[in-house]
């Protein structure tokens, strides 16, 4: 008995209460099914034609199906039964005929359905992605990057498949469906409700059986995600857990996982199993009480044989499209939510890039701040940064200094207006900075972050992503007064080097070397630098400083500082705390002043600010 309830020591996956509440809770659906059906209908545009074509051979194949075994029936009764073999010959021609014409049918509509999806999922991908390119950063700090990524991914694979051969399906399900019904019932009423004594039947067990299975498959899919996500973070951060020795705490949580999804894995496969074999049960059953019942109605002369033969092949065909109705259903709906849920991607406001000033408008690097305040959508809180004014003059150096979370990166945003102030106005070069399109104004500004972003490509496009026109000479030149050129020609492939998207097989100095290099490349009149305030060994230090030095001469630089040196050689420095200035004038005065700045300074050991 025990094999039964826990056969190979499998624990129940399923408790009473699993089972009561199973299909209670409904899985993501669409809330706007037909407006979501009417975009993809628009995505199919000049194919339209094609897809009718499809449609059209959707119905020749159903009927072909329908006409085969109904021809079939018809030869035995009119040839084969009382031996007249003669006439035999065109029928069996026709037959032969019909089901060319139904392999050729679906063949095509394959080969032409498959065509139009993939081209409209083609243009899915890219309408999101596009548009997802012109959102605004706010777009992003509200989401879960993964929930992103799964838009443009599983979601769209789900549409993909579905597209691919679950629409066909519906339809030629539905057809085949009502044409072997009329048929039947055309042929025999009486053995027509026979055939379909089966179906409470089926329904009841594919019940018995989903019931189960749709809570099974849903834990196994959060069973595998929940182990994939832990074997990725173990791989990622397999440097950590050798360095904390937590080889075995990692093994354990592993096997548990992994025990889980074998656990869950057995029974969602042992009970979908169960799905073929009931239908090929209750088919054989069907076949049997026609063939049985049948048998007495022919004897009886209700019926002749061929009925007989044409309804034990429709009992057949009968339970396929409910089958597949029955499994495809399901599909589109989730499909339909999928799509549903990556056009919601294409809804979203974009940023946008108008502006009365010219496009190629030079900025010279003044900006000024009057009166201005910002606060996070995601903040209900006070604003971020609060009544910043300030004056800052072509070329002039800032050095950003506070505490973390007084507001030193979200003012950097607010010039690269990655943000709109939500108070006040920025200026630059005397203009509003929205009368500026924002292409115009980040053309001309540089972001040297303390983590620089490297691409998976050649050192080359990482430096020509500053210009994408820079010539390889100017990505060269740009290389040499960023310090950079002489490590990048020590490298395997000099400037050819394809680099790991996380730029794992470079230093952390180096990094930022080639990041100075992406900024020279772009010449920008207004530089955004955060300094690293990871240690960096002094020869590379030195080589940054350089570089930056130079990188900053003429143009205006807002640096978030971190070393004393670069306080030192600003021109204006902004102690900021709680989103304000709390002062600000050169190093020597703010030493002078005894304030915030001079006390950072005491309490800083080793020269960091
Ligand atoms: N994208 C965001 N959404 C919501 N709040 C944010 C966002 N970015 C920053 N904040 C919040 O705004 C405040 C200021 O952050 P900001 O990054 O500007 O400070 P910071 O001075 O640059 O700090 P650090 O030196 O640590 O980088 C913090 O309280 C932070 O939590």
């Amino acid at each position: 008995m025990d094999i039964l309830k826990k056969p190979f020591g499998y624990e129940p996956a399923l408790t009473k209460a699993d089972l009561k509440n199973a299909g209670k809770k409904k899985g993501p659906r669409a809330s706007d099914w037909k407006k979501t059906l009417l975009r993809i209908w628009q995505l199919v545009d000049e194919q339209r034609g094609l897809l009718i074509v499809v449609f059209i051979m959707v119905i020749i194949s159903s009927l072909a199906g329908l006409l085969g075994p109904y021809l079939i029936g018809r030869m035995i009764d009119k040839y084969i039964i009382p031996k007249e073999f003669q006439g035999m010959l065109p029928l069996i021609l026709q037959l032969i005929g019909i089901y060319v014409v139904y392999a050729v049918t679906l063949f095509m509509q394959n080969y032409w359905m498959v065509g139009i999806a993939q081209t409209v999922v083609y243009k899915m991908r890219a309408g999101a992605f596009n548009h997802l390119l012109k959102l605004p950063v706010s777009y992003f700090d509200k989401r879960q990057h993964g929930q992103i990524m799964s838009r443009l991914t599983n979601d769209i694979e789900t549409v993909s498949t579905t597209l691919n051969s679950s629409f066909i399906q519906v339809f030629s399900s539905i057809l085949t469906l009502a044409g072997t019904i009329v048929v039947m019932l055309s042929l025999s009423p009486l053995l027509t409700l026979i055939t379909m004594i089966v179906i409470p039947l089926m329904y009841f067990a594919m019940r018995w059986i989903t019931k189960r299975t749709g809570k099974l498959f849903k834990e196994q899919q959060a069973a595998l995600g929940d182990l994939n996500g832990m074997i990725e973070e173990t791989i990622s951060g397999q440097s950590i857990v050798k360095a904390f020795s937590q080889e075995e705490f990692v093994k354990k949580e592993f096997y548990e996982k992994s025990k889980r999804l074998k656990n869950v894995g057995f029974w969602a496969l042992v009970y979908s199993g169960y799905i073929p074999k009931v239908f090929n049960f209750l088919n054989n059953m069907s076949f049997a009480i026609i063939a049985g019942i049948g048998g007495i109605f022919a004897y009886n002369g209700w019926v002749t044989i061929g009925t007989i033969v044409i309804f034990t092949e429709y009992a057949r065909q009968f339970t396929r499209p409910l089958n597949e109705l029955a499994n495809q259903i399901n599909t589109v709906l989730s499909a339909i939510a999928g799509a549903e849920r990556v056009f919601s991607i294409m809804e979203e406001e974009v940023e946008d890039d108008v502006g009365k000033l010219p496009e190629h408008f030079q900025i010279r690097g003044e900006v000024e701040f009057r009166n201005v305040s910002f606060k996070y959508e995601s903040k209900n809180k006070s604003d971020t940064v609060q009544n910043l004014n300030f004056h800052v003059k072509p070329g002039q150096t800032v050095a950003l200094v506070g505490p973390t979370g007084a507001g030193k990166t979200t003012t950097m945003m607010l010039i690269a207006r990655f943000y709109d102030a939500t108070g006040g106005v920025i200026l630059i070069d005397g203009y509003d900075i929205r009368e500026f399109k924002r292409s115009t104004l980040r053309r001309q500004m540089a972001f040297v972050l303390q983590d620089p972003f490297l691409f998976e490509a050649s050192v080359r496009e990482n430096i020509r992503y500053g210009r994408l026109d820079a010539t390889d000479e100017e990505i060269v030149e740009a290389a040499k007064k960023a310090n950079a050129h002489d490590f990048i020609m020590k490298l395997p492939n000099g400037y050819d080097t394809v680099l790991k998207a996380d730029g794992s097989e470079i230093s952390q100095g180096q990094k930022q070397l080639l990041s100075i290099a992406r900024a020279f490349v772009a010449n920008p009149a207004i530089l955004l630098l955060d300094e690293a305030t990871s240690s960096i060994d002094t020869v590379t230090e030195k080589k940054i400083q350089e570089a930056l030095e130079e990188l900053m001469k003429g143009r205006t630089s807002f640096v978030i500082a971190h070393r004393l040196n670069t306080v030192r050689h600003a021109d204006i420095v902004f102690v900021m705390k709680d989103g304000r200035i709390a002062e600000s004038g050169s190093q020597q005065e703010l030493i002078g002043k005894d304030g915030i700045y001079a006390n950072m300074l005491k309490q800083s050991k080793g020269g960091g600010v």
